[in-house]
């Protein structure tokens, strides 16, 4: 259960994997763009995952549909806003969204740079109208490989003061860590923090070669540091923050089952692990549910599932200062 004294926060929340079906509809009316449904009903199962897909390349095939409707800059915006609107609907105090302007600009040849500004001024103006507290991660979608990947980060420079940190997502089996030293060097000197997509479809040496190469402070999923005793040690003595996104994790079929879930060993052995969404509207879940459903089933306790949510602000990229007035604001 959600402790409601807490702050509560999703700190790993795709913002392009989070648009709402009734917006693709919209855009793709308004772009002229063929959908394989033009219904509600009939349009979610191929912009939401319905059952266990084999793998993570077939999950993420289910995000291709929203950026396929994103035709101008205004709709980049306008699914920024709506993404700041939701997390304020789903209760989050602070959420850090997460977007990869290359692959939303893709699609329609829209510019980088100015996908990314569009995306700063859509959270901006959602800001004004919620209580909420938001900071933007920018990603390098590996998948299109490293030139992509480096028109993509310096689209991202463009705009770095209203970024906070770089990521590195996609097929990390068919994109290793090991192509993007360069990007992630420039990353560290523009200033942002660092956390990477690791440990979901490869091996722990991948979050090994994420931390020692890439600079990364925190690790998205990083399901696969279970198997390594020493990467274990290495990620509690270090407080190096596991993001674990729960329901994400079964249907990218990375873990068979919850109850087989690693959360509850990281923090029972002292890792920093918090509880995530990942990409709620293309999953069908919410926050809440993460907490009140899926973190039980992976045999979580209630203190576990506590300390999971005091971890999330914890391992957020804000200053101690942000993180207090957050804790004040919540608990009064
Ligand atoms: O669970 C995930 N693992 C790895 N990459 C992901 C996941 N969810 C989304 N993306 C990737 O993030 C970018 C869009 O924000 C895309 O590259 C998408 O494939
Ligand atoms: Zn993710």
């Amino acid at each position: 259960m959600i402790d409601s004294r807490l702050p509560l926060t999703d700190i790993h929340r795709h913002l392009d994997g989070n648009i709402r079906a009734q917006t693709i509809l919209d855009l793709g009316r308004q772009f002229n763009i063929a959908l394989p449904a033009n219904e509600i009903e009939a349009l979610r199962p191929h912009v939401q995952v319905t059952k266990t897909e084999p793998d993570l390349v077939s999950f993420l095939q289910k995000l291709d549909w929203g950026v396929a409707v994103l035709g101008s800059l205004d709709a980049c915006h306008r699914i920024a806003q709506e993404n700041v609107a939701d997390a304020a609907r789903a209760g989050l105090h602070y959420a850090e969204l997460r977007f990869s302007p290359y692959y939303m600009a893709m699609n329609h040849k829209l510019p980088v740079a100015g996908v990314v500004e569009a995306v700063i001024d859509g959270v901006r103006r959602g800001c004004r109208d919620h209580d909420i507290d938001i900071n933007l991660i920018g990603i390098l979608s590996r998948t299109f490989g490293e030139d992509a990947c480096l028109q993509e980060l310096d689209g991202l420079l463009a705009h770095k003061d209203g970024i906070t940190a770089l990521d590195l997502a996609g097929d990390e089996l068919g994109f290793p860590g090991s192509l993007f030293l360069d990007h992630f060097n420039k990353g560290r000197d523009a200033g942002w923090r660092i956390t990477v997509h690791a440990g979901e479809a490869a091996g722990p040496e991948s979050i090994w070669q994420a931390i020692r190469e890439l600079g990364a402070e925190r690790i998205g999923h990083g399901v696969k540091a279970a198997e390594d005793p020493e990467l274990m040690d290495f990620l509690a003595k270090h407080q190096i923050g596991i993001e674990s996104c729960l329901t994400s994790n079964i249907q990218t079929s990375t873990v068979s089952a919850l109850e087989k879930h690693p959360l509850a060993t990281f923090l029972r052995h002292g890792v920093l692990a918090s509880i995530n969404t990942d990409d709620p509207a293309v999953q069908g879940i919410e926050i809440a549910h993460e907490y009140n459903v899926a973190a039980p089933a992976a045999g979580l306790t209630q203190a576990e599932i506590r300390q999971a949510q005091i971890n999330g602000l914890t391992m957020a990229f804000l200053s101690e200062a942000d993180k207090q007035r957050i804790n004040v604001k919540v608990q009064g």
